[in-house]
């Protein structure tokens, strides 16, 4: 079975090198949806896959790390990154291109870490994240599922190569990018 719970961020990016000259040419803002899929054949004490309210916790606390954000590739121009980082108190520099599909890859990778941390209590099955949808706008999205998350042919995304700005980290309410930051393979804003 599976179940999916849906998530909402305001971002702005550039997507460099692609066909559409107005996304590779203009930093532009999406309304984010995130729809993450858990999958598992068996239920917990209350008859659920995975109780909705614990996604509510760190896998909330990411995503709302990406609200209000710019967002560029950590290979762009060095004075577009560094004009990014006067200007916006909340940047996000990843090692691969914001583009959906990258996003959602990047989401697979750092919820599927958190889940796998998760201590469940309430006899809950073998659950596992299925595929992470990044939608752009209202027309179209990207969908990533596990074999998409490590392929190597689509950028390799080393979570200690995401950066996060002071403001975000500071703004985060605890727990999850606290952990992600703590891990090896997670780095913060460099000072
Ligand atoms: N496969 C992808 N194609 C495009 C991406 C992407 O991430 N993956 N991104 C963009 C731009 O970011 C752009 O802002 C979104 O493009 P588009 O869907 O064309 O947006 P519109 O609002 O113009 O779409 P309408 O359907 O005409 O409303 C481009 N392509």
């Amino acid at each position: 079975m599976l179940i999916r719970k849906l998530f909402s961020f305001e971002g702005a990016h550039v997507v460099r090198n692609c066909t559409s000259q107005r996304c590779a040419r203009s930093i532009h803002g999406h309304s984010y949806k995130v729809e993450i899929f858990l999958e598992c054949h068996q239920l917990d004490r209350g008859q659920m896959v995975y109780d909705f309210g614990l996604l509510k916790g760190d896998v909330r606390e990411l995503i709302d790390a990406f609200d209000h954000t710019l967002v560029f590739w950590q290979e762009d121009d060095a004075d577009y990154i560094e004009q990014c980082k006067q200007h916006s108190l909340r940047w996000i520099g990843l090692p691969v291109s914001p583009s959906a599909e990258q996003l959602s890859r990047v989401f697979f990778g750092l919820i599927d870490t958190l889940l796998q941390q998760t201590e469940m209590h309430n006899g809950e099955g073998n659950v596992v994240l299925q595929s992470v949808i990044v939608h752009e706008t209202a027309t179209g999205y990207a969908q990533c599922f596990r074999e998409d998350a490590g392929n190597p042919q689509m950028g390799l995304i080393v979570p200690s190569a995401i950066t996060y700005s002071h403001q975000i980290i500071n703004e985060a309410s605890g727990g999850a990018l606290t952990r992600l930051s703590a891990l090896p393979s997670l780095s913060r804003e460099a000072t």
